[in-house]
């Protein structure tokens, strides 16, 4: 069964990115996951195929109508009943891996993109289910973080990836971050590769990566390694790490 993602955008194009090379490409040919496009401006019924308009109260920009919006969201909802509406804004919940995992969980999304200085409030409180931000900052629209979404969301989907260990080997997988990453050759003006990843003592080179996601969230993200915790084991590790590593 196919994760359906219907977009609303008045910038259709831009997802061509998404489309047109790479994991999503692929997994979008392959059927894997289905992107549906939907503009606003399609639903409009006046001359100027008016989308926004000035915003009450004054303040500077342009708000995104209701209407075409309802009536796009109506459209997408038609075609993919089991979809919830997400709308990507600063002021939505951040999203982090363990957010992507559950988006991923759902069979479909109906995604609004708005521009602008956002919606009318009354479009979010009557007809999206969920406000999501990709960080706390301000882009020109919701495009490019309906594109994160759906990038770490398809990367999830069984069969996205080669070989099936890497989605789950990914960075921030398991709550840590990633090890170091070394290929040929091996000895270079910048250095050398760690001689036990040379060696082939799988045990060991599995330890090693190991204790340098740990240090290395110790090092960079504490708040990371707080929520996480640590079995008896990583906690012996992550002391190597650290007297390996104390100044
Ligand atoms: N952090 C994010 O996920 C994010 C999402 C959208 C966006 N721009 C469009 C927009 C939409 C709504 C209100 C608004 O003020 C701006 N910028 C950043």
């Amino acid at each position: 069964m196919p994760t359906r993602f219907d977009v609303i955008t008045l910038f259709p194009d831009l997802f061509r990115i998404l489309l047109d090379q790479g994991v999503t490409g692929r997994a979008l040919a392959r059927g894997l996951a289905e992107l549906h496009l939907w503009n606003p401006r399609d639903f409009t019924h006046d001359v100027h195929r008016t989308v926004d308009d000035r915003p009450y109260g004054g303040g500077p920009g342009m708000v995104m109508k209701v209407e075409p919006l309802r009536e796009a969201i109506q459209a997408a909802r038609a075609a993919a009943p089991q979809s919830r509406v997400a709308y990507l804004s600063p002021q939505g919940r951040v999203l982090d891996q363990a957010a992507m995992l559950e988006i991923a969980a759902c069979p479909g999304w109906i995604l609004l993109a708005g521009r602008y200085e956002g919606v009318d409030e009354r479009l979010i409180e009557s007809h999206v289910d969920e406000e999501w931000s990709i960080g706390d900052y301000v882009l020109s629209g919701g495009e490019l973080p309906a594109m994160v979404v759906m990038d770490a969301v398809i990367r999830l989907l069984p069969g996205a990836l080669g070989h099936a260990d890497s989605a789950r080997q990914d960075s921030h997988m398991d709550g840590l971050l990633d090890c170091p990453h070394y290929t040929r050759p091996e000895r270079i003006e910048e250095g050398s590769v760690p001689s036990v990843l040379i060696g082939g003592d799988h045990a060991a080179i599995k330890r090693w990566r190991l204790r340098q996601a740990l240090g290395r969230t110790w090092q960079r993200r504490p708040d990371l390694l707080k929520r996480r915790g640590l079995s008896e084991a990583e906690r012996t590790l992550l002391d190597e790490f650290i007297l390996a590593h104390r100044e």
